[in-house]
């Protein structure tokens, strides 16, 4: 929400915010590392030092009612998190007792995070907290746990491989590396749930490089556990880069790591994955199969010829399978995609879809009145015409 404006610093004399006014509170996280990191800063989370549940409450921030005492700006809207310390009681991420007593510090509240970078303090005049050297690591481009309790929590893996791929001239620091493999090894990254893993490989699959997330967790040997079927291979890495730098949506590029499965719809269906992206990873394949025979096709000069079938029969059966007609963004977005992989000449696609979509269906039907078994057919003899007179021109 908005950029750390010098307003921040100025806040509690200038314009005292009731809400917040006289209370310890300090930005951290991911806000504070971006801005360091010179990005642009996206949500603020905020820790209020010194504070109780009833003192927040009567001035006015609204409880969000998870598992810790969060709440939000009556305001801003922004999340206030009481400092609070961790202790693992049982398995999985859910497994914590916290204790978030006005006496916790701010520097103990520092100590539960998971990565060095991430545990940095800020101040309203601006000042920074940095006990456990998060500035170092982010001049050195080091991922680092912060300390042993990182393996408490498994979805810290999952954090970690995304912010190796969005941080992706940042190395892992060995022991961080052994402790996520120790996540694995003893079973706690088995308690994630698929919901959580998902949630997190948007955020990976939106960065730059999204591959590095797929070779972290291959390396950590929890890619086969939280993905099951998914074979890590070095190619994915150049072609889900090119649908970053593509700025191609997550269904895409989820449809590309797909590929890596055998069977990818059922890898979307213990992700729970939306349907959107289920149908990008369904229907990829067939273009791919498609669009590569076509560019053989095309680039040997002879579009006409295909042994192995029509390739207007082909041409026509891909855009009615993919619902082109209705769906032509969607189809140009797997075009995209596809377009990772092999080479692909989106023009000559982008003309077809239009082609056929030209056609008015309405005029046939006309056409054909009084015999109604007729217009399927001369619908698709028209839309064949129209290919036909593309391919021609050598579209
Ligand atoms: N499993 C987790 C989740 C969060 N945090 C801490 O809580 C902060 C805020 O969490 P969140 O907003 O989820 O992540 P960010 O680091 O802010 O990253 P993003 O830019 O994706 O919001 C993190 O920086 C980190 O200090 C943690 O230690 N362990
Ligand atoms: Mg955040």
């Amino acid at each position: 929400m908005g950029a750390i404006s010098p307003n921040d610093q100025t806040m509690t004399t200038a314009h005292p915010d009731p809400a917040t006014h006289g209370l310890d509170v300090y930005i951290v996280g991911g806000a504070v590392r971006d801005r360091l990191l010179g990005l642009p800063a996206g949500d603020r989370d905020w820790v209020v030092v010194g504070s109780s549940p009833e003192e927040m409450a009567r001035r006015g921030f609204i409880p969000v009612g998870g598992d810790f005492p969060v709440f939000l700006h009556p305001k801003t809207k922004e999340e206030y998190a009481l400092a609070r310390t961790e202790r693992k009681s049982g398995r999985g991420y859910k497994g914590f007792t916290f204790y978030a007593g006005v006496d916790v510090t701010l520097a103990e509240d520092l100590k539960r995070r998971d990565l060095t970078i991430n545990a940095i303090a800020q101040a309203a005049d601006g000042r920074l907290f940095d006990p456990l050297e998060g500035q170092a690591d982010i001049r050195a481009r080091v991922l680092r746990h912060v300390g042993r309790a990182f393996v408490e929590d498994p979805v810290r893996l999952l954090r970690l491989a995304r912010f190796a791929a969005r941080f992706h001239d940042f190395s892992i620091a060995p022991e961080t590396l052994a402790l996520a493999h120790q996540l694995v090894t003893d079973g706690e990254v088995d308690m994630l749930v698929p919901e959580r893993v998902w949630r997190e490989v948007v955020k990976g699959l939106s960065t730059a490089q999204p591959g590095r997330m797929f070779q972290v967790l291959d390396l950590t040997g929890a890619l086969a556990r939280v993905m099951p079927g998914l074979i890590f291979d070095q190619a994915i890495y150049a072609q889900l880069a090119a649908a970053a730098l593509a700025n191609l949506p997550v269904a895409s590029r989820f449809a590309l790591l797909c590929r890596l499965s055998a069977r990818p719809e059922e890898l979307a269906n213990h992700l729970r994955a939306p349907t959107e992206c289920r149908d990008y990873a369904r229907l990829l394949p067939s273009v791919l199969q498609v669009v590569a025979k076509d560019t053989r096709e095309t680039v040997a000069g002879k579009p006409g010829g295909s042994p192995s079938g029509d390739p207007l029969e082909e041409c026509l059966a891909l855009l009615e399978r993919c619902d082109a007609l209705r769906k032509p963004a969607r189809f140009l977005d797997l075009l995209d995609a596809a377009a990772c992989v092999v080479d692909v000449n989106t023009a000559i696609w982008r003309e077809r879809v239009s082609a056929v979509r030209s056609i008015d269906a309405g005029a046939i039907a006309q056409a054909c009145r009084g015999e109604p078994e007729k217009i399927k057919i001369a619908l698709r003899e028209a839309r064949l015409t129209a290919l036909a007179k593309l391919m021609k021109r050598g579209v």
